[in-house]
């Protein structure tokens, strides 16, 4: 007991002395509730402390735990403007939609039974039994109190259209749906739509479907059937939750806006998507190359045929040898002969190291692929890959945060690189900049250095620093001069376009 009752009793007074024997009932009221709490601790095992937190993760017992806590318990949806009040889970504390049908069903983004250890029950679940609270060794989307809701109540909180049943997400329920917003829609069809930049990953075609855009700046990415569409979605509720990543760190990754249902792009329905910043959004004829950084693109705990699958691409691609590669492009030539694209994404994707040297030369030059006799001249290596905003010191900056950084492993992320040429060829800042994209395949961090996308990373900064530091390197000619003599240029690809099938 630590009340003092003797500062109060020395004093004699009738008053205090009442008071001391009410005191002295209260402790003994206490030492026997003590003894009672002994008796029944005995019959249960002693709580184990939380282990330490790994790197990045807040201490529970530090000075903003409680702080911290009330952040990572509240889901962080930012409503777009556009939806219909109903569309997003209610501000916090969050209630259940009480519209989703109460029984259990199978999701159908249930893991295959081999496939293990992907985060996304981690994102969404309590890692503990009902006596525990969480800790803070939980990632933030773990750490939502969930009381007694079942799965589906859980998964309706980071997958706000999901109704709880085989089907998956609310295909019966247009009750959230807004046609009105989806006549803004535009689909890709290869990337030449007016806007539309998408240079790598699914496209809308052969049967499968494609992210779209409107025209508020936003990117529907479609979730694949899978766990790699879940676990896309955790990442994003996760991430975009996490307040230990600096605000600098999180602006290299796309807004999250959720998930919303809307017309697919071959028109099958609604289908659930990612809403994500459109990072292309108000750019003028961008260049954009996207690069998939690490020379593994698989997690140990993927399906063994996705690994070999995997393998064989890192393989057979310059990912093994050079730690990334080069997954797709697209280069502004000029307002008259529009893009140079690669013929077919393969071709860039096994580049040798002088060939994409030759390319990121080319991405940053006046004369890309226009007279493929001649060498790139780089022209705008300087204020592209250069000085204190160009991709060069963005790409220092996120590798900074990688040597730190024990939270996630990005497994086939890619660095979006983009810019504008009009503006470099007029003299104006031609808005350099690099994003990180694609996260179906994010896996937590356990404490441990991401060795591989740093290895990737690090590999790319040295090909872009050695190209402003030595742009006249001759390397790459006598590529140029093969190509000339091989007449493997074509019209619509570039010397380095070589067909490799
Ligand atoms: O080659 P595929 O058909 O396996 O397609 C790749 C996709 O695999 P999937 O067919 O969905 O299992 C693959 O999907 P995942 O990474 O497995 O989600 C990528 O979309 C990949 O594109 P990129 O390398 O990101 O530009 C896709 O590669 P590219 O088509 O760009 O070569
Ligand atoms: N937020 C975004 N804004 C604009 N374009 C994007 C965005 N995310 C991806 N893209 C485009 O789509 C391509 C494929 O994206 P990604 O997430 O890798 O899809 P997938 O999972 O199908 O491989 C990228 O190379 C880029 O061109």
């Amino acid at each position: 007991m630590s009340h003092n009752c003797i500062d109060v009793a020395w004093s004699g007074d009738p008053l205090s002395l009442g008071f001391e024997k009410i005191m002295a009932r209260f402790d003994k009221l206490e030492s026997l509730l003590d003894a009672k709490d002994r008796r029944r601790g005995k019959l249960q095992p002693p709580q184990r402390p939380d282990p330490e937190p790994p790197n990045g993760l807040p201490d529970r017992g530090g000075t903003n735990w409680d702080k911290q806590r009330r952040l990572y318990t509240q889901p962080t949806y930012r409503r777009p403007q556009h939806h219909q009040p109903d569309r997003y889970p209610p501000p916090p504390p969050y209630q259940p939609d009480r519209r989703r049908p109460h029984h259990l069903h199978q999701t159908r983004y249930g893991p295959p039974p081999t496939y293990r250890g992907f985060p996304r029950r981690q994102f969404l679940e309590p890692q503990h039994g009902p006596s525990r609270q969480p800790s803070c060794w939980d990632l933030p989307g773990a750490r939502v109190s969930m009381g007694n809701r079942d799965y589906e109540d859980n998964a309706s909180i980071y997958y706000p259209d999901y109704d709880g049943d085989s089907e998956g997400y609310d295909e019966d329920v247009d009750v959230d749906h807004d046609p009105s917003s989806n006549s803004q829609l535009t689909g890709s069809k290869g990337g030449d739509i007016e806007g539309y930049h998408q240079v790598a990953g699914h496209r809308a075609r052969d049967g499968r479907l494609g992210p779209l855009v409107d025209d508020a700046g936003r990117f529907y990415k479609p979730l694949q059937g899978d766990e790699r569409g879940a676990n896309e979605v955790s990442f994003y509720a996760s991430f975009s939750s996490n307040t230990k990543i600096p605000d600098h760190i999180k602006s290299f990754f796309p807004e999250f806006d959720g998930t919303r249902l809307v017309e697919a792009s071959d028109g099958s329905g609604m289908q659930t998507h990612l809403v994500l910043q459109d990072l292309t959004f108000s750019r003028v004829n961008p260049s954009i190359m996207d690069i998939k950084i690490g020379s593994r693109t698989w997690h140990q705990q993927a399906p063994e045929g996705y690994v070999h699958r995997c393998l064989k691409k890192d393989r057979g691609t310059s990912s093994l040898p050079l730690g990334f590669r080069v997954s797709g492009a697209r280069i502004f030539k000029s307002t008259e002969s529009g893009y140079w694209e690669p013929e077919n994404r393969l071709s860039i994707q096994t580049l040798s190291a002088d060939e994409v040297k030759l390319l990121l030369k080319s991405f940053v030059s006046s004369n890309t692929s226009e007279e493929p006799h001649m060498k790139p001249d780089c022209a705008f290596a300087s204020t592209v890959y250069g000085g204190s905003n160009g991709i060069l010191s963005q790409l220092v900056e996120l590798k900074a945060w990688f040597e730190d950084q024990t939270i996630y492993h990005f497994y086939s992320s890619s660095v979006l690189m983009m810019f504008e040429k009009d503006l470099a060829s007029s003299g104006k800042s031609p808005r350099a900049e690099i994003k990180l994209v694609d996260f179906a395949h994010v896996h937590k961090g356990n404490g441990v250095i991401d060795h591989n996308f740093l290895g990737g990373l690090c590999s790319f900064i040295k090909f872009i620093s050695e190209i402003l530091t030595t742009p006249e390197d001759s390397s790459a000619d006598s590529l140029v001069e093969d190509a000339q003599r091989n007449h493997i240029h074509s019209e619509n690809g570039s010397v380095y376009d070589v067909s490799l099938n």
